[in-house]
């Protein structure tokens, strides 16, 4: 079992990614709160009190939060009074220093787009961009602040587009991720969020779902006699043939080498084993055609319908069980895995 549940939990590009954006957030307010604290000392020796206990207090605020935080989301509340708080500071910087108050807002807007993720991130650079332009024109000589509301307007901007790509590469990386690039079906990275969602319309709605786990048989007899190459192209062609039979809410995944899963959503064992019966004869009946043969493959299926109480990995290894008996019973064949014993719901 452990085995199966080790196979399938990947953690997905979106989990990846989750977590570094939480470790960049954390980072840059940690940041933040220490070079307050830092700013506070050189305000106080400066003689501005006031407002070195101002840059104190938002320093100890924001330390705490980013050490509170540790490896977790920060909520968007202390993100929003994180980049609100600096915003005031810079902007009173401006106005009483002129010219040398700007220096913080540059790193704040870029700061933006890390903080904030998407479009929030945008959004929230252009914000500053008209409060610390508008602060500029106001507080400076016009040709000082034109040119400062100016260059904080490009950055907004290369920002942004900057923010555009990096979303439409996401996409791309995440589409990668969950696709077999041979076959072009989807990988395993997907199968424990669609077991999941099955299981979860099972306990809500008493929806049935049956999957099969399917395996091509002496298929290394295959790669050995004719070449990996060979082997590939065969493997494509079983893909096509597995997903021309399937309707469209049925999916297929390249789990493994030659082995594929099926889950066939409000279905139930007696149909789903028709399904089997017709993709292990449209594979095993009909000769592949490879670059320089043609060859006979034949396909096991092992079926499973979900039962209750059971978890996706014993719903899994109920299925990969049923495959090993039709590979043990001669291949190319169905067998449907027996029922579970009936066991009492585990409390919650
Ligand atoms: N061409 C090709 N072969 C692959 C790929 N992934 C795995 N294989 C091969 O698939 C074969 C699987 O061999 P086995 O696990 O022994 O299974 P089998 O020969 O099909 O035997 P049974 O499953 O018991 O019928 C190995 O030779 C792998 O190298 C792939 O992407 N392309």
């Amino acid at each position: 079992m452990a085995q199966t549940q080790k196979k399938f939990m990947n953690s997905s590009a979106d989990d990846l990614l989750r977590a570094f954006k939480i470790k960049v957030t954390g980072n840059i307010i940690w940041a933040g709160g220490i070079t307050e604290l830092i700013l506070s000392v050189a305000q106080f020796l400066l003689g501005n009190t006031g407002q070195a206990v101002a840059i104190l207090c938002a320093g100890v605020f924001f330390t705490g939060a980013a050490w509170f935080y540790q490896g977790r989301r920060v909520p968007i509340l202390v993100r929003v009074m994180f980049i609100g708080l600096l915003t005031i500071i810079s902007v009173i910087s401006i106005y009483k220093n002129g010219t040398i108050g700007v220096y913080w807002t540059y790193p704040l807007l870029v700061a933006c787009f890390f903080v904030f993720s998407g479009f929030l991130g945008i959004i929230a650079a252009a914000l500053l961009t008209l409060i610390f332009g508008v602060t500029a024109i106001y507080a400076m000589p016009l040709d000082d602040g034109w040119r400062i509301a100016t260059t904080l307007a490009i950055i907004c901007a290369l920002g942004s587009v900057f923010v555009v790509l990096l979303s439409e590469l996401q996409k791309l990386l995440r589409k990668l991720v969950v696709t077999d690039t041979l076959t072009g079906l989807h990988n395993r990275h997907l199968v424990t969020g669609v077991l999941e969602d099955a299981i979860y319309r099972f306990r809500r709605y008493q929806r049935p779902a049956t999957i099969m786990m399917a395996d091509l048989d002496h298929f290394k007899q295959l790669n050995d006699t004719h070449g990996h190459l060979f082997g590939d192209q065969i493997l494509k062609q079983v893909a096509e043939r597995l997903q021309s039979v399937l309707r469209r809410n049925d999916q297929v995944f390249r789990v493994g080498g030659e082995e594929f899963l099926v889950v066939l959503p409000e279905t139930g064992n007696a149909e789903a084993q028709v399904v089997a019966e017709k993709l292990r004869s449209l594979v095993s009946e009909h000769s592949f055609n490879g670059k320089d043969a043609n060859v006979d493959v034949t396909l096991s299926l092992g079926v499973a319908q979900y039962a209750e109480n059971q978890t996706w990995v014993e719903w899994l290894n109920a299925a990969d069980s049923a495959l090993m008996e039709a590979k043990r019973k001669g291949r190319n064949q169905v067998q449907v895995a027996e029922a579970p014993a009936e066991r009492t719901a585990e409390p919650a």
